[in-house]
């Protein structure tokens, strides 16, 4: 058994489990404030201590540096084209700008890091949340062939609450010969609406998705999806979702969801 997997047996026992409810409450309270933990990535990392007096700490720092730097799917890689680079440039120079005085500061875009450093940073700490939750991730990002299947980069605008995301269809997503299967533009809107969701309510679940197909999206394009919020109330947040071409000309396909917020007692219950 490796080293990664007798840590890992570790975490699961007793005291694990219970951290890890905790760690999990710690997801909703620092979601509920939204992605800040998220956002601030790039600040300096956060003072890791040791968490099995046992193990030898050079072993120890060596897994924490593995599981703390979880690969970020949602920066650009050699299969992204053109309009997908394009899109990615013109939403990620508004995160940050200059002032005339030369200083930099946030602009109103904020790049979401993929889900597995989103869960990591959103955690904002316990070392046991950083090892298990570095390996989760959404299925969108299960297949290792950069630009087989769902690639893609999500951008929130707070004072706008929009987030928008380019998505980049792969070959593998292929329903209609030539085009995008409508499950995996469902997915990707769910996806999109989710984390949306998230962002501006905390942990949420999917309890409605509907979907109106207007015109079919070519494999291999690039899309832009652009998700608002319609309202919220008590624990349900409506979002919606519109699908266009790069340039926001031609309507692919449109959503409205409905997520409510929901405890770590939600899952477990089942
Ligand atoms: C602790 C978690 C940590 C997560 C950390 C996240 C980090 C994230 C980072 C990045 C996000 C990534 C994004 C991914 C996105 C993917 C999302 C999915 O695909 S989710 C999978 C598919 N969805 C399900 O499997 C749900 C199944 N449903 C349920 O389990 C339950 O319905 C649940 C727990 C969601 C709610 O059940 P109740 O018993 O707590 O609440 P009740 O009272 O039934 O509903 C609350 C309100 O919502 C309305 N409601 C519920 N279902 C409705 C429906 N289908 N249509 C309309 N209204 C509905 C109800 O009428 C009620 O409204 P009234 O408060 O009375 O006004």
């Amino acid at each position: 058994m490796s080293f990664y997997r007798r840590q890992q047996r570790r975490c699961q026992n007793a005291q694990g489990a219970q951290k890890m409810v905790g760690g999990m409450f710690q997801i909703g309270r620092e979601m509920s404030k939204g992605f800040n933990s998220s956002i601030r990535q790039q600040l300096p990392r956060q003072t890791l201590h040791p968490p099995w007096s046992s193990i030898n700490s050079v072993r120890t720092m060596a897994v924490l540096q593995w599981c703390s730097n979880p690969r970020d799917f949602s920066l650009p890689n050699s299969s992204w084209g053109s309009d997908m680079r394009r899109l990615y440039e013109h939403f990620n120079s508004q995160c940050e700008i200059e002032t005339e005085a030369g200083e930099k500061k946030w602009g109103p875009w904020r790049r979401l890091p993929s889900y597995n450093r989103s869960l990591k940073y959103a955690t904002g700490g316990g070392i046991l949340s950083k090892v298990i939750q570095s390996k989760a991730r959404l299925f969108t990002r299960s297949i290792k062939e950069k630009g087989a299947a769902f690639e893609y980069v999500m951008f929130v605008n707070k004072v706008e609450q929009k987030c928008v995301c380019v998505f980049q269809a792969g070959h593998l997503l292929e329903g209609p010969p030539g085009h995008v299967h409508g499950g995996a533009i469902a997915t990707i809107i769910d996806t999109v609406l989710g984390t949306h969701a998230t962002y501006l309510s905390g942990p949420v679940m999917t309890v409605n998705l509907s979907i109106n197909y207007r015109r079919p999206i070519p494999l291999g394009s690039t899309v832009l999806l652009t998700s608002s919020l319609d309202k919220k109330e008590g624990r349900k947040t409506f979002v919606s979702c519109q699908v266009t071409d790069t340039e926001g000309s031609k309507l692919h396909t449109e959503a409205t969801g409905l997520f409510v917020s929901v405890t770590v007692e939600n899952l477990l219950r089942g």
